[in-house]
């Protein structure tokens, strides 16, 4: 892939192409997430909106990538390989036309020059005859087939609300410092909880220099939901950003939030600055960090592939392979188990993960439970959950695409909570 961002003689907005193929390639060819890959594809790009539009183009691309693909394919008489330059400067520049609603002839333009002295006049053909087809895209977008399969199995039907989902960019949902806080004009699906329009600038928003909330999806807001309010000692593990961290802090308890992430766990402390929430950090690996005492509320909210999370990051369902989830199961289960013995009798336990892999979250649970008898399973009642997410028949919360969709729908999670014994 190219590397030189910007050429004399490039029509405007080149560069930004350029390194939204420098995106595509980095999620698609390398497995690396689309935001950690942000930073150096669009480090040549003049300001921010080059790199929004890069990022736009990107995302818009991962979200429509099998409809895209079957465009091209109906065109070509020779299937292009699936990482051909060819196709993935297609995409792009489809991606835009039939996605994001820019002209054809900007959309066209601005890519050939990726592909000068190679397939350019393939490229043009291609997208030429698909613009005189008047093709367009299908109303709801298909998943990836691998996703969709694994899915299907697991969920069914749901799994026709997750590609409903992918079509746009969901809704912002905000989590509240202070219940009674009355600053923003938008629906609240639960207490503490407001839902803005999706591409809200949330900087710009009423109470965000305040500290008055942060984003976090509703489903997100689970976990701290289901420890509810304490004045003891919470450990918070796996932190980072530190969503549930906050929610734990305003609702009384004395947090400590571990993380392993250096970088991740700068966002702990500005979200902490932001708030003026108080709380310890401490970054280091659970899986070697000891807390000085027991606690009486553990939470833990494991990493894991987030595909519960791919309506903001669909790079996500084309990253979460069967490896990569049982290689997640199994660190899962190592903190999950470590994390127990730092509970003190009496003491909640809750396990979280943004996945819809039920080896992420089912059978996790159900593998715990089986080897910890002194841990009771706590179901979640109604009273403690969104209207609309109901607790599954175990008592867990098992949060899918289809839940909430009439109000904007809400990410993948899965949730248990036991209580360990007095003795
Ligand atoms: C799902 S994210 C946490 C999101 C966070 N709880 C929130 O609500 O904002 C998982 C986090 O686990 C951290 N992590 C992964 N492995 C870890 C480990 N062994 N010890 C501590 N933190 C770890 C990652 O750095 C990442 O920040």
């Amino acid at each position: 892939m190219a590397r030189d961002m910007t050429r004399a003689g490039e029509p405007l907005g080149t560069a930004a192409r350029r390194a939204a193929l420098r995106l595509l390639d980095a999620v698609l060819r390398r497995g690396e997430p689309l935001e950690s890959a942000l930073g150096l594809a669009t480090r040549a790009l003049h300001g921010g909106p080059d790199r929004g539009l890069a990022h736009a183009i990107a995302a818009e691309t991962l979200r429509r990538l099998p409809d895209l693909d079957a465009l091209i394919d109906s065109a070509t008489r020779n299937r292009l390989p699936d990482d051909a330059k060819a196709r993935f400067v297609l995409r792009i520049a489809l991606a835009q036309v039939l996605g994001l609603g820019t002209p054809p002839h900007a959309a066209i333009s601005t890519v050939l020059p990726l592909v000068d002295g190679g397939p350019r006049k393939l490229v043009h053909g291609v997208f030429g005859t698909l613009m005189r087809g008047g093709v367009t895209l299908p109303e709801v977008p298909t998943l990836p087939s691998a996703v969709a399969g694994r899915w299907r199995a697991a969920w069914g039907e749901d799994v026709a609300a997750a590609a409903r989902a992918i079509a746009a960019p969901p809704p912002i949902d905000l989590s509240l410092a202070d219940p009674a806080w009355d600053g923003i004009d938008a629906p609240s699906l639960a207490p503490a909880h407001r839902r803005v329009p999706a591409g809200s600038a949330v900087g710009e928003l009423p109470g965000y220099d305040e500290g008055a909330w942060w984003v976090q999806d509703i489903a997100a807001s689970i976990p701290a939901r289901l420890i509810g309010r304490g004045d003891g000692v919470a450990l918070d593990l796996c932190a980072a950003p530190g969503g549930k961290t906050l929610q734990l802090a305003a609702a009384g308890w004395r947090v400590t939030a571990v993380d392993a992430s250096e970088s991740r766990a700068a966002r702990l402390e500005e979200n902490r600055a932001r708030t003026r929430l108080p709380f310890d950090i401490a970054i280091a690996d659970v899986l070697g960090w000891q807390p000085p005492a027991p606690a009486a509320a553990v939470l833990v909210d494991a990493p894991c592939s987030a595909t519960g999370i791919f309506r903001r990051h669909p790079d996500v369902l084309y990253r979460a392979h069967d490896a990569m989830v049982a290689e997640m199961a199994d660190v899962q289960a190592r903190i999950l188990d470590r994390a127990a013995q730092w509970v003190a009798p009496g003491g909640v336990l809750v396990y979280a993960t943004c996945s819809l892999e039920r080896a992420e979250g089912e059978d996790q649970a159900t593998r715990f439970a089986a080897a910890h008898p002194g841990f009771t399973p706590l179901p979640a009642t109604a009273d403690e959950l969104p209207a609309g997410i109901p607790a599954t028949p175990e008592g867990w919360v098992r949060t899918l695409p289809g839940m909430l969709e009439d109000a904007g729908g809400c990410d993948g999670f899965f949730i248990a909570r036991w209580r360990r014994a007095l003795t």
